[in-house]
C-alpha cells in the first residue's frame, strides 16, 4: 500500500492509499491511511490507548497470525514476521505510534486498523514482501471481536496483578490496626451523634473485612470478564474464518497472556453487548463508596488537633497550607476521596456506553476500555498509597478516645435493664444538662439514694470497655 514517491512540498510525508483514496501519512509513521484519517477525524481528547490496551491487541495479532498459519490461513512466514512485530510492539517501544483518540469509532475498529498497519508495516520490512493489513494481519477478525477482546484482556490482566494484591495490601494494614487496638475503647457515632462505645479495633476491623469483601467482589467479576468474543468475528457467526479458529486462538492467547481467558459461551452474546466489563465496574464502583467512606472515618477520627474529635493522630506528610503556618492536613485521605470520585464517575460513562449497542455490537467500547483501565490504576494506586502513608503511620490517642467515650451520654444504654429507658434518657439528659458523668447524674437524681441501683451495679454497667463486648 505504500506509495514511496514524495510529491514537491510534502517531503515530510508519504502518500498512502486506502479504499477511499489518498492521504498524507508522515514520513517515518509506521500507521499507514486509516490511522491517519482517524488522526484527523478525531482531534478531540488528546487521550489516546492505555499502553496495557495496545499490548494485548497485539498479543491478539500474534495469537491469530500464528492460529491462521496452523490452519492454513496463512503462509507461515508471513504468520511468524507478524507474530515478531507483535512481540515488538509488546514491549511498548511503538506505543506512539498509535496516536488515535479514544473518541473514535465506537467498535474500536479505527485503533484495529492501526495495530493492524503497524504490524503490516514492521513485517514487511522484516520479510522483505508485502504483508497487507486487512488479508493478512486482521486475518479471520473483525474489530468487533478484536477490539472488545483488547480491553476484557487489559482489563482481566489489572485486575488480577494490580488491583487484587493492592486492596489485600491495604486489607492486611487495617488488619494490623485491628489487632493492635483490640481493646482500644472510644465513642461509637451514629447520624454524626454520641452512641455507645466500641473498640477501635472494631471500626478497623470492619475496614479490613470491607477491603476483603471488594476482592471477592471483583473475583466474582472476573470470570465474565476474562470470556471474550474473539472468533466471532463481525457479527458473532465467526464468518471468514477457517473452522477451529475461535477455540485454538483463545487457547493461543491464554499461553500468550498467562490469563485465565476463556472463549465465549455464546458469541452473540459475548458480541452483542459489554455487561463483563459493567458488571466488573460496579464492584470497583462499590469498593470506591466503600473508600470514601473510610477515608471520611480516618479524616473526622484525625481532626484537629485542638478543635476536633482527635482520637487519632494521622500521619504528617506536608505543609498543610500556604497562610496558615504549621497547619497539617489529611492529604492522603482526600487523595483517595478524589480516586473515589473519578472511579464513581468512570462508572456512570461505563454504565451508560454498556447500554449504547444495538443488535449485534455495542458502539462505546473505546470509552469503557479506558475508563475501567483508569478505574483499576487509580484504585490499586490509591490503596497502595493510602496503606503505605497513612493507615500504617496512624496513631491511636487513646486517652483522649476514653475520654471521649466515657462523656458520650449514651453509655447510659446499658442502665436501660436496670432503671427502664424512660428514667435512663433522663440521667442521659440531666448529665449533659449540668455538664455531669452519667455516673455522677445517677447519683445526683437520686438512683442510689432511693435503692433503684447500687453503687456496684453501676460499675458494672458503666465500664466502657465491657460495653464493647455484648454477651452472644
Ligand atoms: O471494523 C470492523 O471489523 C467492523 C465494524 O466495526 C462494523 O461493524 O462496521
Amino acid at each position: 500500500m505504500v506509495d514511496t514517491s514524495t510529491q514537491a512540498g510534502t517531503s515530510s510525508y508519504r502518500i498512502e492509499h486506502d479504499t477511499m483514496g489518498e492521504v498524507r501519512v508522515p514520513v517515518a509513521a509506521l500507521y499507514g491511511a486509516q490511522t491517519q484519517r482517524a488522526v484527523e477525524n478525531f482531534p478531540i481528547s488528546g487521550s489516546v490507548l492505555e499502553s496495557a490496551q495496545i499490548a494485548a491487541l497485539a498479543r491478539i495479532k500474534k495469537s491469530a497470525a500464528l492460529a491462521n498459519a496452523r490452519l492454513g490461513v496463512l503462509d507461515a512466514a508471513i504468520a511468524d514476521a507478524i507474530a515478531a512485530a507483535a512481540d515488538e510492539v509488546i514491549t511498548g517501544r511503538y506505543d506512539s505510534e498509535f496516536p488515535i483518540d479514544v473518541y473514535q469509532t465506537g467498535s474500536g475498529t479505527s485503533s484495529n486498523m492501526n495495530m493492524n498497519e503497524v504490524l503490516a508495516t514492521l513485517a514487511t520490512r522484516s520479510l522483505g514482501s508485502p504483508v497487507h493489513p486487512n488479508d493478512h494481519v486482521n486475518a479471520s477478525q473483525s474489530s468487533n471481536d478484536v477490539f472488545p477482546t483488547s480491553v476484557h484482556i487489559a482489563v482481566t490482566s489489572a485486575l488480577i496483578d494490580d488491583l487484587i494484591p493492592a486492596l489485600d495490601h491495604l486489607a492486611v494494614a487495617f488488619e494490623v490496626k485491628a489487632e493492635l487496638w483490640a481493646t482500644a475503647v472510644k465513642a461509637g457515632r451514629t447520624h454524626l451523634m454520641d452512641a455507645t462505645p466500641v473498640t477501635l479495633g472494631q471500626e478497623f476491623g470492619g475496614y479490613a473485612r470491607q477491603m476483603r469483601l471488594g476482592i471477592e467482589r471483583v473475583r466474582t467479576a472476573l470470570p465474565r470478564v476474562a470470556e471474550v468474543p474473539l472468533g466471532g468475528t463481525a457479527v458473532g457467526t465467526g464468518i471468514n474464518t477457517p473452522a477451529g479458529f475461535p477455540q485454538l486462538v483463545i487457547e493461543l492467547l491464554t499461553l500468550e497472556t498467562e490469563l485465565p481467558i476463556t472463549e465465549a459461551i455464546d458469541h452473540f452474546e459475548a458480541q452483542a453487548n459489554r455487561d463483563g466489563l459493567v458488571d466488573a465496574s460496579g464492584a470497583l464502583r462499590t469498593i470506591a463508596v466503600g473508600l470514601t467512606k473510610i477515608c471520611n472515618d480516618l479524616r473526622w477520627m484525625g481532626s484537629g488537633p485542638n478543635t476536633g474529635i482527635g482520637e487519632l493522630s494521622i500521619p504528617d506528610l506536608q505543609p498543610g497550607s500556604s497562610i496558615m503556618p504549621g497547619k497539617v492536613n489529611p492529604v492522603i485521605p482526600e487523595a483517595v476521596l478524589m480516586v473515589c470520585s473519578r472511579v464513581i464517575g468512570n462508572d456512570a460513562t461505563i454504565a451508560w456506553s454498556g447500554a449504547s449497542g444495538a443488535f449485534e455490537l455495542n458502539v462505546a467500547i473505546p470509552v469503557m476500555g479506558t475508563a475501567l483501565l483508569e478505574s483499576i490504576r487509580l484504585l490499586a494506586n490509591g490503596a497502595r498509597v493510602l496503606a503505605d502513608k497513612t493507615v500504617d503511620g496512624l496513631e491511636a490517642n487513646l486517652e483522649r478516645a476514653r475520654a471521649l467515650a466515657e462523656s458520650s451520654p449514651s453509655i447510659v444504654t446499658p442502665l436501660n435493664r436496670v432503671i427502664g429507658y424512660e428514667a435512663a434518657a433522663k440521667v442521659a439528659k440531666h448529665s449533659v444538662a449540668q455538664g455531669l458523668t452519667v455516673r455522677e447524674a445517677v447519683i445526683d437524681l437520686g438512683f442510689v439514694e432511693r435503692g433503684e441501683v447500687t453503687l456496684e451495679q453501676l460499675d458494672v454497667a458503666l465500664d466502657v470497655l465491657s460495653m464493647t463486648r455484648p454477651p452472644r
